[in-house]
């Protein structure tokens, strides 16, 4: 789970004047986001659920999948698993239930796509468990076969040389800067950065404006004596 910022319009309480308009502090955007500071309209005085106008800012729940370099990271634990990968240990997933296999240095859990593969399943548990670089390239798989690679990739192998002969930049930026765990810690914890002006915004403004309105009904009232 992340938080990030997000605008949008939004449903809130707010406190309006007359047949006018009023500030808010509420729910703003879809789904779930919450915290949101909006402008509503309302008729009448007193506290009433006006619909936003314009922008909202606020927080925002959101699943932590996130999408970095073409390859998705379905969450953090996943993204620590992406690390070095002992052969001996791979070549014990070579079962059609457990199915790993190395394309260029690249450990690739492919159990989940072993029915989906075009080419079938039956070549990939053949390779199962062992390197399958040359099996790979040797039927000339498109950038979207690649781009499978990155998506099951669970780690490197360990003691893997990087070859300058690779003839695929897809492949070979990839090996020169390696996508690290810590790395990916640092990405999410930037979606979490909350300008201060938006905290300024969430937290004053809301108490400001049912400060004003404490005002406005105490001089009616004191007016009315
Ligand atoms: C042992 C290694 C592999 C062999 C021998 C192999 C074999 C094949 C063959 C024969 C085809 C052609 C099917 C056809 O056109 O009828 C194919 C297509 C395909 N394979 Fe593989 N494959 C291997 C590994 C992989 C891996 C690891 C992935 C991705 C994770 C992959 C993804 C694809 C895709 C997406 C296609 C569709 C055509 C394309 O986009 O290139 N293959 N494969």
């Amino acid at each position: 789970m992340v938080m990030t910022n997000f605008t949008g319009t939004g449903i809130g309480f707010g406190a309006g004047i007359g047949c006018g308009f009023g500030v808010g502090w509420g729910f703003g955007g879809m789904p779930l986001n919450f915290l949101g500071l909006g402008v509503g309209g309302g008729c009448g005085v007193g506290v009433g659920l006006g619909w936003g106008f314009g922008s909202a800012f606020g927080s925002q729940y959101r699943n932590s999948r996130v999408t970095f370099d073409g390859t998705d990271f379905i969450n953090k634990e996943r993204s620590e698993e992406r690390d070095l990968k002992d052969p001996a240990k791979v070549a014990q997933h070579k079962s059609k239930q457990d199915c790993w296999i190395i394309i260029h240095g690249r450990v690739i859990d492919v159990t989940k796509f072993l029915e989906e593969h075009p080419g079938g399943e039956e070549v990939l548990i053949e390779s199962a468990g062992k390197d399958a670089t040359k099996e790979f390239e040797d039927i000339g798989h498109s950038k979207a076969a690649k781009n499978y690679i990155l998506k099951y990739q669970i780690g490197y192998l360990q003691g893997y040389k990087i070859q300058d002969d690779d003839d695929d930049n897809l492949f070979t930026d990839s090996y020169k800067e390696p996508i690290k765990a810590k790395e990916i810690e640092a990405f999410v914890i930037k979606l979490n950065f909350k300008p201060k002006h938006l905290v300024f915004f969430e937290y004053f403004v809301p108490f400001l404006a049912a400060a004003f309105f404490l005002y406005y009904r105490y001089l009616n009232g004191a007016l009315q004596l």
